[in-house]
């Protein structure tokens, strides 16, 4: 078994690299030096318990929070992501839990939510219903019967799908899924974790927040262990069983790992 640390594969650049990064609300520090590497091709698991900072690190990674310090590099140049704006034209998307998907909309107005398609003045309607099958189909989604359905008619898995595939849609590097299996069945949990395993195999660097293991075990090629507003551990998933990540989680450290125990940030 190996300890501590993955290191970059065959020499690749990390797409995301995050050094020393701290975030604090008032006196509460919440992210306490964090280094994290993010790589094309990869999906990457953040876990951590309630509290432990996942959100505010990808809040931060997302431009709705700006860190307070540490350095933030994309594609090896350091950047300012002060704006979820700023994110996105980097290629930065999240699929937050709640979706933010409208009911009365139908799957391509979702999908073009905010960033419709125009002609003139006017939505130009063919464009963004060709581009949105394109999008689905090139994720192998076929679970949809047409894009022109509300999403209001859809299952949780269909949805989170639609979210998934609106993330996609904009020439996206990172995508951060924050946990998008929790209020889905065994079927769809299946269905949503192929997708998010084919987002990597198809060149995307993904971050996936979870609190299920079993899920991280399926899908992940690391896991980012966070505790306590500190990153204890990024090990490669093949190398750890679920009950050695739910230590890292619980405990911010792992006997068997090698891991200090004095919980300091591994880099
Ligand atoms: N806007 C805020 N103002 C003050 N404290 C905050 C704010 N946002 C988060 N916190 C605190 O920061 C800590 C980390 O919260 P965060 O939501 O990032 O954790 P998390 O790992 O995502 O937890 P969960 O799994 O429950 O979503 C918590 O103690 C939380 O109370």
């Amino acid at each position: 078994m190996t300890t501590g640390t993955v290191s970059p594969q065959d020499g690749q650049q990390a797409l995301l690299s995050l050094r020393g990064i701290t975030k604090s609300f008032g006196a509460v520090d919440v992210l306490k030096g964090i280094d994290l590497d993010c790589y094309l091709g990869q999906v990457t698991a953040l876990v951590g318990d309630n509290g432990a900072g996942k959100s505010t690190l990808v809040k931060g990674i997302a431009g709705t929070y700006t860190f307070d310090g540490g350095t933030y590099l994309f594609e090896g140049r350091e950047v300012s992501v002060t704006s979820p704006k700023a994110a996105s034209d980097l290629g930065i998307e999240v699929v937050y839990q709640d979706l933010a998907l409208c009911d009365n909309l139908d799957v391509v107005h979702n999908m073009f939510l905010g960033r419709e398609e125009t002609s003139g003045i006017v939505m130009d309607e063919t464009t963004m219903e060709r581009r949105a099958q394109e999008t689905l189909k090139s994720l192998s989604v076929r679970t949809l019967k047409s894009v022109r359905t509300s999403v209001s008619r859809l299952s949780g898995g269909q949805r989170q799908t639609v979210a998934i595939a609106r993330a996609v849609l904009w020439n996206s590097k990172l995508v951060i899924l924050d946990e998008p299996t929790a209020a889905l069945g065994v079927a769809q949990t299946e269905q949503v974790l192929n997708l998010v395993r084919w987002l990597a195999d198809s060149g995307l660097a993904v971050i996936l927040i979870s609190h299920n293991m079993n899920d991280v075990k399926q899908v992940a090629d690391s896991v980012a262990a966070l505790y306590l507003g500190q990153l204890v551990a990024t090990v490669r998933a093949s190398d750890v069983t679920t009950g050695q990540i739910v230590e890292l989680i619980t405990t911010g450290r792992s006997g068997e790992l090698g891991l200090p125990a004095d919980r300091e940030v591994l880099r």
